[in-house]
Parts: structure tokens; C-alpha cells; sequence
């Protein structure tokens, strides 16, 4: 295939690497700096950009029927309008805010827990992610994906990086140097604690999760997830 790389910093350079190792051509790599790229003779496009570029980056794909992998987080207030221009396109996307196999199974792993406590006031909820100390948005966008599920299945209403309040299910953000993502979930009470943790160990797993839902994705119509690549849970 060949790829285009929308944005080309930590992720991108991962994502090249792997690209290559599994047969692929990086025929165009868009950073800060290049303003009107062109998506001519590009089969898929792979977006790990910044909060402020992702939307433009997805449009532009869409617009030019490029299916489209975004692994960018903080930008998901415009969700749905890029729903809603890929539908107008006919077009082909997949948004994940986690694209490694360890932490889609930890996805599944959080919804199957937040079922089991639903109904156990005794336990609070808590929610840790820890990033490198570049990272531009908080809490990550893995976080989110976990509170969200968790709110879903009990009876905290929203989330929160201050002190939660009644039904607010808090979420504390660390920064650290070389850090690249770890996500913990806490459930206390006075007798006991109950914790799940995914550590990633490098860039690894998010880049090859992403070249594989580029490989998936191309010929393909409509809005996906990476519950769709993966057929998990
Ligand atoms: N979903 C997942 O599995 C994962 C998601 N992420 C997310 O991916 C994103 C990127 O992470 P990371 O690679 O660490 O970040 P970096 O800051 O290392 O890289 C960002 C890249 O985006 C480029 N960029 C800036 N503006 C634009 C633009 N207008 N169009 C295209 N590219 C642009 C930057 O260019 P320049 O170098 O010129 O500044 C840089 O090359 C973040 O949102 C992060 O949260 C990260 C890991 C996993
Ligand atoms: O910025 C990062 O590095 C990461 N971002 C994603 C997120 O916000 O959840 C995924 C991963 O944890 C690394």
C-alpha cells in the first residue's frame, strides 16, 4: 500500500518503520510545515498529528477519497462532524484513542469490571494515566475511552482531572519524563482495593495497531473502530 503519514513525529517515525517492515511504501510524510499537501496516488492515509490539526487533516482525506486511520487524541468535540462528512462521502475512517492489541483487550477487560462493581457503593472509582512529558493533551485520550465506558455501565455521571464531587468519576493525569502510556483502574474501599493496569513499554504496539487498521480499512465504506479490525469482545 501506499501510505501517507499525517504528521511525522514520535508516532509517524514508529509507524514508518513498521510500515515498511510489512511490505508498505511511505509515499508522503505531512508535518507542521507543509500546508497543501497533495493525497494523489495515496491508498490510505495514517493521522498521529496535534489536537489542532487532526480535524483539518481528516477533512482533507475524506474529501479526497482517502480512507483514514486518526490516532490523534483531543480533538473529539468534532467526532461527529467527521462522522457526518464521511458518511457524505462515502468514505472510510477509523478513529481509535488506543490503537495497541494490550489496551483494546483492557478496554474490554474495564467494561467487564465496571459491570461486575455496578451496584457496590462500598467501591470509589479512580482512573491514573501517566505520559511523557510532551504529550499536549489531558487526560489522555485512552483515559477518556475507560471513564466513559465505565460511566456507561454505573452510576457516575461524568469525569473529572479536579476532586470529583457526587457521581463525577476522577481522573488524575501525571506527567513524566519518557513515559510512553500507562492507564489504571482503582476500585477502593475500606476493606480492600481492586486494580487494573496497562503499561506500555514503547511506541510499538500503537504503531502496529494502526498499520494494521490501514491495511483493513482500504477498500472499505463507512465508520469504524478498532473492535471492527481486531473482531475482539
Ligand atoms: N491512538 C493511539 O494509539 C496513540 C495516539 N497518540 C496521539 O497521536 C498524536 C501524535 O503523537 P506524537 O507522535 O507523540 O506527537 P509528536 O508531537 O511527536 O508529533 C506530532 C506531529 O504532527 C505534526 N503536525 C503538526 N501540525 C500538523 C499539521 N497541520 N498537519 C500534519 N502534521 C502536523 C508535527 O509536525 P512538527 O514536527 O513540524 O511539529 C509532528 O510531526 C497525539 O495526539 C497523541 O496523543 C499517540 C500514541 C498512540
Ligand atoms: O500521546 C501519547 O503518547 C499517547 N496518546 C494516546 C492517548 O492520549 O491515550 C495513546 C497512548 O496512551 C499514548
Amino acid at each position: 500500500m501506499k501510505i501517507a503519514l499525517l504528521g511525522y513525529g514520535k508516532m509517524g517515525k514508529v509507524i514508518e518503520g513498521i510500515a515498511i517492515q510489512r511490505g508498505h511504501s511511505i509515499v508522503l510524510k505531512v508535518t507542521s510545515q507543509d500546508k497543501n499537501y497533495n493525497l494523489a496516488d495515496v491508498d490510505v492515509a495514517i493521522d498521529f498529528s496535534t489536537p489542532e490539526s487532526a480535524v483539518d487533516n481528516i477533512t482533507n482525506c475524506l474529501m479526497n477519497n482517502v480512507p483514514v486511520i486518526s490516532g490523534t487524541t483531543g480533538w473529539l468535540a468534532n467526532y461527529n462532524k467527521m462522522v457526518e462528512l464521511c458518511h457524505e462521502k462515502n468514505g472510510a475512517f477509523i478513529y481509535a484513542s488506543n490503537f495497541s492489541l494490550g489496551v483494546n483487550i483492557f478496554f474490554e477487560l474495564n467494561k467487564t469490571l465496571s459491570k461486575l462493581m455496578k451496584g457496590l457503593p462500598q467501591y470509589s472509582t479512580s482512573i491514573e494515566e501517566i505520559h511523557h512529558t510532551q504529550k499536549l493533551d489531558a487526560p489522555s485520550g485512552t483515559a477518556i475511552s475507560l471513564a466513559n465506558d465505565i460511566i456507561t455501565n454505573s452510576e457516575y455521571k461524568n469525569w473529572t482531572l479536579e476532586t470529583p464531587k457526587n457521581n463525577e468519576l476522577g481522573i488524575t493525569a501525571k506527567r513524566i519524563e519518557n513515559v510512553p502510556g500507562t492507564h489504571e483502574i482503582t476500585y477502593e474501599s475500606s476493606v480492600d482495593t481492586i486494580q487494573i493496569k496497562h503499561t506500555a513499554h514503547n511506541r510499538d504496539g500503537f504503531a502496529l495497531g494502526a498499520v494494521i487498521a490501514a491495511e483493513w480499512i482500504v477498500g472499505k465504506h463507512g465508520i469504524f473502530t478498532m473492535k471492527d479490525v481486531l473482531n475482539i469482545g
